[in-house]
């Protein structure tokens, strides 16, 4: 089901669980939609910034984080959920940390071609962030228009597709990352599979270059990383919950891995103390090596994140399950 601006769910009573799309005001007035898919999965996306601000499985846990003190007001973004960092990620160049999509209007897309429609048994989403010559930023002054597909199922997977394209008679250059904080028991808890034996600009080290030599990633303190050239596949194995995050991305070489811990963490007015132990940042994105787009010319990424209930640990991932899981993205 794809979504219009007016469209609400409409499940009648003969039929199963279906896949819907509705549209509501937040607490403070703030446009959002909330996906539905067959199995129970949700999702929820706040149309000011295209941030994703809630996924939750059939049982209503939060596979996200966000913060009990976040502020669900502009002009900051969300602290949580998933964050656009376009056209700049964090402080890899000269405008505002994280760029300036994050704070603006989305709006949905009533023309999201040639990508075909997501199908019936899944929740879908388009939207669409333009830039053109009466509302440029000051200091990124191109025309662009931004198309963010959001998927939800049907085996309650979220499914991102990005689209870049130049509108504006000059070439421009970004860099992009989706900032995902993942919800998580306990951060001593939680390994990541996939970046050993990556190079990484360690943000807390003047961005120098080092190689992962673990044979996982795990915490014990501040991480501030951007790894660049991961595989394709990343998995973030949380112990506690029994659960894995298995990453698959296209179009995004690198990937940032951040936790403040807790004295950063103390300085964020908007997370509470000690939350910092209950998530953990994975960005995927195209960071290291910035896009380039001529005039007329579009650039597109994707992501899929699926949950795996585990008792999972390294190297117990069923394989076929995970390959087989990008077709549909
Ligand atoms: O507080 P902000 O602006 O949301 O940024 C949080 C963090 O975001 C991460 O993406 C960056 O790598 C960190 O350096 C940064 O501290």
């Amino acid at each position: 089901m794809s979504a219009s601006a007016a469209e609400t769910s409409a499940v009648k009573p003969d039929e199963g669980p279906r896949a819907s799309v509705q549209f509501r005001q937040d607490a403070n007035g703030l446009d959002v939609a909330i996906l539905k898919d067959p199995r129970g999965f949700s999702a929820q996306v706040h149309l000011h910034g295209g941030q994703i601000t809630a996924w939750k499985n059939a049982q209503g846990e939060d596979l996200l984080f966000v913060s009990s003190k976040a502020v669900f007001k502009p002009p900051k973004p969300i602290r949580g959920g998933m964050l656009i960092c376009f056209p700049q990620f964090s402080n890899f160049g000269m405008i505002e940390q994280h760029g300036f999509a994050c704070n603006q209007s989305w709006a949905v897309d009533p023309d999201p071609s040639p990508l075909p429609p997501a199908g019936d048994d899944r929740a879908s989403l388009d939207l669409i962030l333009k830039q053109s010559n009466s509302d440029k930023q000051k200091i990124w002054s191109y025309s662009f228009e931004f198309r963010l597909r959001v998927v939800l199922g049907p085996e309650g997977e979220l499914g991102l597709t990005a689209r870049v394209r130049n509108t504006d008679p000059k070439a421009f250059t970004f860099t992009i990352a989706f900032q995902t904080y993942f919800s998580v028991r306990d951060i001593s808890e939680v390994r990541v599979e996939g970046l050993e034996t990556t190079d990484y600009l360690d943000g807390l080290q003047n961005s120098q270059l080092f190689t992962e030599q673990g044979d996982a990633l795990t915490f014990e303190g501040e991480v501030d990383r951007v790894y660049v050239n991961t595989p394709t596949t990343i998995a973030v194995i949380d112990h506690e919950k029994k659960t894995t995050f298995v990453l698959k991305k296209d179009g995004f070489p690198d990937a940032g891995v951040w936790n403040p811990w807790e004295k950063k963490a103390k300085a964020l007015t908007d997370l509470e103390d000690g939350e910092y132990k209950h998530m953990i940042c994975v960005q995927p994105g195209s960071i290291q090596k910035p896009i380039t787009l001529k005039p007329g010319e579009e650039w597109m990424g994707r992501l899929k994140i699926l949950t795996v209930f585990s008792s999972y640990h390294s190297g117990r991932l069923d394989p076929m399950r995970v390959l087989s899981s990008f077709d549909s993205v």
